[in-house]
């Protein structure tokens, strides 16, 4: 079984505990560097992005977060975990962790859709996903080693760049489990990378 730790100081972050869980994997929530040990990938939820990096900044997430980066454990960011996750933001905020080869618009879709629903194609699924937008951004530019896994009306809304996974909606408020099943492959995928250079 794997540990996947959902950073837990704001925002969705039961909701992700709870599909971790259904798809039968050990979940934590964190809220200490230290625990950032513990797991083999982590979720970085959806919530306020500028509350959020000030939390991860009072609490000395930054560095240990990109450690974790750089050791090629996998990192899910979902809405403000995408904007997190950023390397870029659009405008003159500056960007946080730079996971990402992608520019992040905070708020894309406007203040006239706030939060909406849509039935999306994504990259490697059979069947459309129910995706769930709140107050949502989308990556205006891509870096070409960023591979688009979903559009929504021509805004790239979910993308993966090797072990960093990051999606606007919020894949945790359905229950289609796809997208969690997503994550645990990649993160299963790290481990056995890890193994076959141990032996
Ligand atoms: N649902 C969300 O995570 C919203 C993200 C929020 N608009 C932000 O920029 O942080």
């Amino acid at each position: 079984m794997i540990t996947i730790g959902v950073l837990g100081l704001q925002g969705a972050v039961e909701e992700h505990l709870n599909q971790i869980k259904a798809a039968g994997e050990q979940a934590i929530i964190v809220k200490k560097p230290e625990q950032l040990n513990e797991i083999d990938g982590l979720i970085i939820p959806g919530g306020e992005s500028t509350t959020m990096r000030k939390l991860m900044d009072r609490y000395g997430f930054m560095e240990p977060i990109k450690t974790f980066f750089e050791l090629k454990k996998p990192v899910f960011g979902t809405c403000a975990g995408m904007v997190l996750a950023a390397k870029k933001l659009t405008g003159d905020e500056e960007a946080y962790l730079g996971l990402m080869d992608i520019s992040v618009k905070r708020n894309g879709f406007g203040r006239q859709r706030d939060s909406f629903e849509a039935q999306l194609s994504i990259k490697g699924m059979e069947e459309p996903f129910t995706t769930v937008f709140i107050r949502a951004p989308f990556a205006e530019e891509i870096g070409e080693d960023v591979e688009v896994l979903a559009l929504y009306e021509d805004h790239v809304v979910a993308a993966r760049q090797e072990h960093v996974l990051v999606s606007a909606f919020h894949p945790e408020l359905t229950g289609d489990n796809r997208f969690i099943q997503l994550f645990i492959e990649m993160v299963k995928e790290s481990i056995s990378k890890v193994e076959v250079k141990m032996c």
